[in-house]
């Protein structure tokens, strides 16, 4: 297909036009004193770090097998090409199967046209891996937002209808003039591609409500010139441009206890867990707990815990939860799909209910106890799911609010009572600007994905959260940051939310990627890509896969492809309205269409039952983004596969760092891989910090030492200065 022909192929107009129906040891972690505690759980841990250390040296030296050599007589096969269900053709999916060049590239045609202003990262790709600082866009908002999860703690199913929450009078007043999109529907021209019977319309539009999640090429420029933090959306919703307002109510989540508490089972490797070294570093750590009963939980939460089919704590959980019920401020930084949710959310609602929160009720002025935040819709509508499952039976009230979503309809959930606000943060600074809620009584903030809400995209709002009338000062309040991954220099930036005596939690291995993911590089050129991905989802059948991609209109454009193809696929990305955002991902959760494109937008956070693989048809710009893309399997205990199509001809300068990813988390690296890290060689590369046991580190330590921090921990005249580093405004 040539460079001209893929807009055309997105509008066929032979499709039929889609409406998605997507539904979608005693830790003693010391005694008090310690500043510094490593925890080997067993001494199987031990002897797995020196394997590891022994791996990695193999693998860097050691020519290695190739996991997708390019058999050139290969490359030209399309073997499945036949319609969808012809899956399954009898080969294995795993390194084998990959090293039998099964998975080649060809020399189809595909070309991609991409404006340079499409995509969605959070980097550009240039910059490499390693490369952490200064990234994000002035104006990355938010991003995507639902109520629905099929994992633990959501209920599942499709879900094609919308709620059409009737306007509440006053709250309407705020919402101005509807336009388009929607509860009344877009205007926008429906792209359709047909799979399994479903069609696909995508495309961003020029609905309400759509947007949400900038990447670096999206920015937003003011009428002053200068980039604005402030997503579109954001802006429309707050009045500030003339945009169509956005009337999308999403439907409420189902009440009943089993949608509450539904979720899906640990995995086998959930025990190994125990396994998994552990840092704390920081003064006074208090002691890890083992169980759930040494919580001290009151019964309704333990009743909670136990219906979510919680028995046993991850390793996140042993450590953190001892250290916010003491009241600490806390960064953890912990693998994906380990239970970092309910590490804060549990002494949180603890705390809550040991202290006594007044009970919801209706007021003009809320004034929530806690306000947890994240980077997009869809997870912060997680996090909320999560919130109401734990303090199910209790007074506490949890309220979600996001963009993309009628601003009258956040404003009617809050008034209504709102103990714990779960929300993102361009919504959250409307809310607060609109006065509906107050900061007198915060006594919690969690920054989840905290890495990311403290960047360049989300730390000006952040910053300005903090520094809000009535916002109590951080020695008055409890301040939580988690993530999988934790970029030193955003580390240095969190020290000025977090009191100077906070402690860090890093667990993990090495490099941050989950090792229950089996990771797999193919060398495919940019014109295959498309071809080796059918041919490799044929091969996966149902199981459910997410496909990244770099840009919007690249997510579109495979997704109709994939539906061309007979494989039934949906897409989500920053282009698409909210309500179709929510759609797809209830259709992807609920397995009416098993394959899901995603943008950057879906790569942090989300919790899908089921999800087996990932397929990186773009490699993302950064390893932290390839560790979260990689997360989204692999979950909990689960295993799951994840395949990175590398381009030869774009991707070698990313070579260095994800061999060292690969090594790090005991994966085979190709031989062919290592030959191009070594013809790329940067002296001095370490491939960042997180490089050698745990996840990430506790920074403080470089600014003293180590030695000096076990022997000290830190003062607040250590610690770092967040702004000196970069500029916030
Ligand atoms: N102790 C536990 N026992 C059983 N299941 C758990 C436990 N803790 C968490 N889970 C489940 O594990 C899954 C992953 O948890 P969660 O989403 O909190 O991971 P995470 O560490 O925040 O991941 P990410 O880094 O991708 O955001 C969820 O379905 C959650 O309900």
């Amino acid at each position: 297909m040539g460079d001209e022909d893929w807009e055309a192929e997105i509008i066929k107009p032979h499709m039929s036009s889609y409406v998605p129906v997507f539904e979608k040891d005693r830790y003693s972690s010391g005694a008090h004193g310690d500043t510094f505690n490593r925890t080997l759980a067993s001494l199987s841990e031990m002897d797995d770090g020196y394997s590891r250390r022994d791996h990695f040296m193999r693998s860097r030296f050691a020519s290695g097998r190739s996991l997708g050599n390019r058999d050139p007589g290969e490359s030209n096969k399309r073997e499945n090409t036949s319609t969808m269900g012809d899956f399954g053709v009898g080969r294995s999916f795993g390194n084998r199967g990959f090293s039998n060049n099964k998975f080649e590239e060809g020399d189809s045609c595909g070309f991609w046209r991409e404006s340079s202003n499409d995509r969605e990262d959070n980097q550009t790709r240039n910059r490499g891996f390693s490369k952490r600082d200064g990234y994000q866009d002035g104006n990355d908002s938010e991003a995507s937002g639902s109520f629905r999860r099929s994992g633990r703690g959501s209920y599942r199913g499709c879900r094609g209808g919308f709620g059409l929450g009737s306007p509440n009078s006053k709250y309407e007043q705020d919402e101005g003039t509807q336009r388009s999109g929607g509860i009344f529907g877009s205007r926008r021209s429906a792209l359709s591609g047909v799979g399994k019977g479903d069609a696909y319309q995508s495309r961003s539009g020029s609905g309400s409500g759509r947007g949400g999640y900038k990447g670096l090429n999206e920015e937003v420029i003011t009428a002053s010139g200068k980039n604005s933090w402030k997503s579109e959306a954001e802006r429309r919703e707050s009045g500030d441009t003339q945009g169509p307002k956005v009337t999308y109510i999403p439907p409420p989540p189902p009440e009943d206890e089993d949608s509450i508490f539904a979720h899906y089972q640990t995995g086998i490797n959930f025990d190994k867990y125990d396994t998994i070294l552990v840092e704390v570093s920081g003064h006074d750590v208090p002691p890890a707990i083992l169980t759930f009963e040494e919580a001290n939980l009151c019964q309704t939460l333990n009743s909670n815990i136990a219906k979510a089919g919680y028995t046993k704590l991850t390793p996140v959980q042993k450590y953190s939860i001892p250290i916010v019920l003491g009241g600490r401020d806390l960064m953890a930084c912990a693998q994906t799909g380990s239970g970092k949710t309910a590490a804060f959310l549990l002494p949180i609602l603890a705390h809550m209910m040991r202290d006594g929160v007044t009970a919801s009720r209706f007021k003009e002025l809320q004034e929530p106890e806690c306000i947890i935040v994240a980077p997009t819709r869809e997870l912060i509508s997680q996090i909320y799911l999560e919130a109401r499952k734990f303090s199910f039976g209790t007074c506490v009230r949890a309220v979600v609010i996001y963009g993309g979503t009628q601003l009258g309809h956040s404003i009617r959930q809050i008034v209504q009572g709102c103990n714990i606000l779960c929300a993102t943060p361009g919504r959250l600074m409307d809310i607060i600007g609109k006065e509906k809620i107050g900061l007198r009584q915060v006594k919690y903030i969690v920054l989840d994905e905290a890495d990311r809400m403290l960047d360049m995209g989300f730390g000006p709002e952040m910053k300005k959260l903090i520094s809000c009338p009535g916002m109590p000062s951080k020695e008055q309040r409890q301040t939580l940051m988690f993530s999988a991954t934790f970029p030193e220099e955003i580390q240095r930036l969190a020290g000025e939310f977090l009191k100077s005596n906070y402690l860090f939690v890093a667990v993990g291995q090495v490099g941050g990627a989950c090792r229950d993911v089996q990771q797999t590089i193919l060398q495919v050129g940019q014109y295959s890509k498309r071809e080796k991905l059918v041919e490799i989802l044929r091969n996966i059948g149902d199981e459910r896969t997410m496909v990244f991609v770099e840009t919007k209109k690249k997510a579109d454009f495979i997704a109709t492809f994939l539906c061309q193809e007979k494989i039934s696929t949906t897409s989500i990305h920053g282009d698409r309205e909210q309500r179709e955002r929510e759609q797809a991902l209830g259709d992807f959760r609920c397995g009416k269409c098993p394959v899901l494109v995603a943008t950057s937008v879906a790569a942090r956070g989300l919790d899908i039952e089921n999800v087996q693989h990932v397929i990186n048809f773009d490699l993302p710009s950064t390893t932290d983004e390839y560790v979260h893309r990689i997360g989204r399997t692999g979950r909990c205990g689960n295993t799951g596969r994840a395949i990175s199509f590398f381009d030869t001809e774009s991707d070698n300068h990313l070579a260095q760092p994800l061999v060292k990813v690969l090594s790090d988390a005991q994966q085979d690296v190709p031989a062919w891989l290592e030959e191009i890290a070594f013809s790329m060689y940067v002296p001095g590369f370490s491939g960042s910090t997180r490089g050698n046991v745990f996840v990430s580190i506790d920074t403080r330590k470089n600014y003293q030492g180590k030695s000096s921090l076990n022997a000290a921990g830190f003062s607040s005249s250590q610690a770092p200065n967040p702004v000196d580093d970069e500029s916030w405004d």
